[in-house]
């Protein structure tokens, strides 16, 4: 089905606006959102000062906060840099990549044997991830995923190169669960930024 046309998007300016203005609704047009992700080519001038490595892990450096209604973050990886296995709470999770190649592996969202388990920390499902694909994003692409198509690993398989992806996650969470793949072990993991609007946490005066 034809897409309604979607907002002009010549910089990354244009896509914050046009996510505020998606997002101004109650009702969000996910099919929309992916559209106007699309829609940006990516410009290292626009989004250089957002792009901080870290030599040991990838980094998260928020750009924009959505009016509390998603959460725009650039995500920076060094050479050989994963993820976790990982969920998205609930959420929507849009990935564009502004630079470079990241592999995604799917697995099924695994089952726990005791819902109700209390200690949230230790839930145990059946058993071991299943695998259900793995694909390579390049650069401009966008992919998608939420908890009811399963969990993901997210890769820069490069040795020689480095990555930045441009995340959007909706409504936006400060925690998400990672998953152990041998043993399906389920833990909570608070999300951090390494920097916020292209300033680095921490540099400001210490009261
Ligand atoms: O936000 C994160 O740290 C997960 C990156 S893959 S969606
Ligand atoms: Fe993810």
């Amino acid at each position: 089905k034809p897409l309604k046309y979607g907002p002009e998007i010549d910089s990354l300016q244009d896509l914050i606006t046009a996510l505020h203005k998606e997002f101004d609704t109650d009702y969000v047009d996910i099919e929309m959102v992916n559209h106007i992700m699309l829609s940006y080519k990516s410009d290292p001038s626009e989004w250089r000062k957002f792009a901080k490595f870290d030599r040991y892990k990838y980094t998260r450096n928020l750009v924009d906060a959505g009016n509390g209604k998603f959460n725009l973050i650039i995500l920076c990886w060094g050479e050989g840099h994963a993820s976790s296995i990982h969920d998205h709470s609930d959420s929507h999770c849009f990935m564009k990549m502004l630079q470079g190649q990241l592999t995604e592996t799917k697995f099924d969202m695994p089952y726990s044997e005791d819902e109700n388990d209390s200690n949230n920390n230790q839930q145990y499902t059946a058993s071991e991830l299943q695998e259900i694909g793995k694909t390579t994003v390049s650069t401009n692409e966008v992919c998608y995923i939420n908890d009811n198509i399963g969990l993901h690993q997210v890769e820069n398989p490069s040795h020689t190169d480095t990555a930045v992806s441009l995340h959007l996650y909706c409504p936006p969470f400060n925690s998400c669960s990672v998953f152990h793949k041998n043993s399906g072990k389920k833990m909570s993991c608070p999300v951090t930024f390494w920097s916020k609007y292209g300033v680095r946490e921490g540099s400001k005066v210490q009261d």
